[in-house]
């Protein structure tokens, strides 16, 4: 919710004219951009998503977006269990993992965001990242899904997290996840793809925002 409607629009123009060369790229704009993200990005390789969805494809949840009617609008993925969901909005990891299970059911990929909400040493974040994920697991089986790691003291910071620390969480996901790609938030941009060996791609907020930013990252991810 950081542009405008125009703004967001805008920015959707300049993302089908990056050049994404071998790298997978979706963009998760807000429910609605929707039908313009279908315009701008038609004939290009990028795909797109929502940031949110509701549990359940139809009925009386006023307010909410089904995962049915975003599939029906041609995204591919959907976010689900953000940090500011959880913070502001009363996710709990239950109803995140409802929400991955009513994605995969309506033919969408979720990014289902996991992370330790405050600093700490890696064996505690992964801990925290186990209990969020363990629900997740059981209701999607063996469908596709990506795994958002997003510490939540980096979201919205000045500086990702510490290389060192995102990988020892990360080999403790990737043993719980499946084969689940598993991709980096958290003020994540240029320069940090090369510092995450392994790492299956980022999650960018801020920093896609700038579409020369944008470029440079995918430059690298491309390398
Ligand atoms: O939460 C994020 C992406 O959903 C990360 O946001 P920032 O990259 O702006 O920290």
């Amino acid at each position: 919710m950081y542009l405008s409607h125009a703004e967001t629009i805008r920015w959707l123009d300049g993302v089908a004219r990056l050049r994404t060369g071998s790298v997978e790229v979706a963009v998760l704009p807000s429910f609605t951009a929707l039908p313009a993200a279908a315009q701008a990005l038609a004939g290009t390789a990028i795909r797109y998503g929502a940031q949110d969805c509701c549990w359940a494809d139809a009925g009386p949840f006023t307010g909410e977006v089904s995962p049915a009617v975003l599939r029906e609008l041609g995204c591919s993925y959907v976010e689900v269990g953000h940090a500011e969901r959880r913070r502001h909005f009363g996710e709990d990891d239950a109803m995140v993992a409802r929400k991955a299970a009513a994605a995969v059911a309506a033919g969408l990929v979720p990014i289902v965001c996991i992370g330790e909400p405050g600093r700490c040493g890696p064996a505690e974040a992964a801990r925290a990242c186990a209990r969020q994920l363990a629900p997740v697991v059981a209701a999607t089986g063996n469908a596709t899904v990506i795994v958002a790691y997003e510490p939540v003291w980096a979201i919205g910071a000045a500086e990702p997290a510490d290389p060192g620390h995102v990988l020892a969480v990360l080999a403790d996901i990737r043993a719980r996840a499946g084969k689940a790609r598993i991709i980096y938030g958290g003020s994540a941009g240029p320069g940090l793809f090369k510092r995450l060996p392994g790492v299956d791609g980022l999650f960018l907020g801020r920093s896609a925002l700038d579409l020369r930013g944008f470029a440079r990252t995918l430059a690298e991810l491309a390398a």
